[in-house]
């Protein structure tokens, strides 16, 4: 939502940053990469809280500062608790809701869980809709019809090249590099345990290196520390931060994860990706060969990452590719708004 913010203040809107504090501990570095602030912190984040209840702080919480900012339109970003629970808000006191990544589907409700009935339920409310494809689009035509509908890119990749231009080129590490990330809650337990299998079999393979930043969920952390913590081969860190995160993409082989937004990332800065998801909500970018969606079966783990470490298979899977936005989506989001508010 950064570049967006930048874009609306250079056209001349006034508008006030909130956050709900959800993953706050990864939020103030991105603030930070962007020399941007929050206007407002809600700090909601509790420990070991359940998506349902922070959905329900955010109500109580947002309300008064609706009330007391009055705004004429409330924009959000993709599929996360934080938007659901802001949309609501809004939506109760009169307030417009634009959706940015509207349209996203996996057409399964439970998967990813509870993103996908989070997207659902904040196309429903938005009066604009913000389509980072045209294929997200036509999802929200089938549901509600054409109107409100605006094809404008996914801002998410407005922030990855304005940042990685502003990068140097990483260095080139000594073995070939796979990152790698898992944090889906439908692959809690079983999933989290196969997806682990799997990358011990790659690790075991001697001439990688697998670079695995964890996420701060303690249900992850302790799943993923437990399997994978000392095995020859890889590497847990904490999160990285926004620009190093880039960088470990830039400088990776290829990518293996269950994660959204690098789904879409990766493809643009080149590297292939293998989707350890039974669906995804971002066809585009399997349609172009970058993106294989394999599932969690530790044999095809390890069996789809031996295909991207064969010379030529990786040079006919690993090319820049935009399905998801040429940089430009802030820019129109804001055209739109403008027309909009009139
Ligand atoms: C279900 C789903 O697909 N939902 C997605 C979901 O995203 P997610 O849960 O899949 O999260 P990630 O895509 O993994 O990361 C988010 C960002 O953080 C960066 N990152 C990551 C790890 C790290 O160590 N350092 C970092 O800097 C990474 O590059 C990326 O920019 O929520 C977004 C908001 O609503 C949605 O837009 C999007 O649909």
């Amino acid at each position: 939502m950064l570049p967006l913010a930048g874009a609306l203040k250079q056209a001349g809107f006034r508008h006030s940053l909130c956050t709900t504090g959800q993953h706050r501990d990864m939020l103030a570095q991105v603030f930070a990469a962007f020399g941007a602030a929050p206007d407002r912190d809600l700090a909601l984040m509790r420990p070991g809280q359940a998506p349902v209840a922070l959905l329900s702080s955010i109500l109580a919480a947002l309300p008064p500062v609706l009330e007391e900012l009055r705004p004429d339109l409330m924009l959000v970003h993709g599929d996360t608790t934080t938007a659901l629970g802001a949309a609501l808000a809004a939506f109760h006191a009169g307030i417009p809701v634009g959706h940015v990544e509207a349209g996203l589907r996996s057409h399964d409700l439970t998967r990813p869980f509870p993103e996908e009935a989070n997207r659902v339920a904040v196309d429903a409310i938005a009066a604009l809709r913000f389509a980072p494809t045209a294929e997200a689009a036509a999802n929200l035509a089938r549901e509600y019809g054409a109107g409100r509908v605006i094809v404008t890119g996914n801002t998410a990749i407005d922030a990855l090249l304005a940042m990685a231009g502003s990068l140097p080129q990483p260095p080139a590490p000594a073995l070939p590099r796979i990152l790698v990330t898992a944090h889906r809650r439908e692959s809690f337990g079983e999933g989290f345990r196969r997806i682990a299998e799997g990358l011990r079999r790659v690790a075991a393979r001697g001439d990688v290196e697998l670079l695995y930043p964890v996420h701060p969920n303690p249900a992850v952390r302790g799943a993923v520390h437990e399997a994978l913590s000392g095995r020859p081969g890889i590497t847990l860190t904490d999160p990285l931060d926004y620009p190093a995160m880039i960088q470990a993409m830039r400088a990776c082989r290829f990518v293996i994860t269950d994660s959204g937004g690098l789904q879409e990332e990766a493809p643009a800065l080149g590297k292939p990706v293998l989707v350890l998801r039974e669906v995804t909500e971002r066809p585009e970018a399997v349609a172009t060969g970058v993106v294989r969606v394999i599932g969690t079966d530790p044999a095809r783990i390890e069996a789809e990452a031996a295909l991207l470490m064969d010379p030529g298979e990786y040079a006919a899977r690993a090319r820049p590719v935009f399905p998801y936005g040429d940089g430009r989506a802030s820019a129109r989001i804001v055209a739109a708004i403008r027309e909009f508010l009139g």
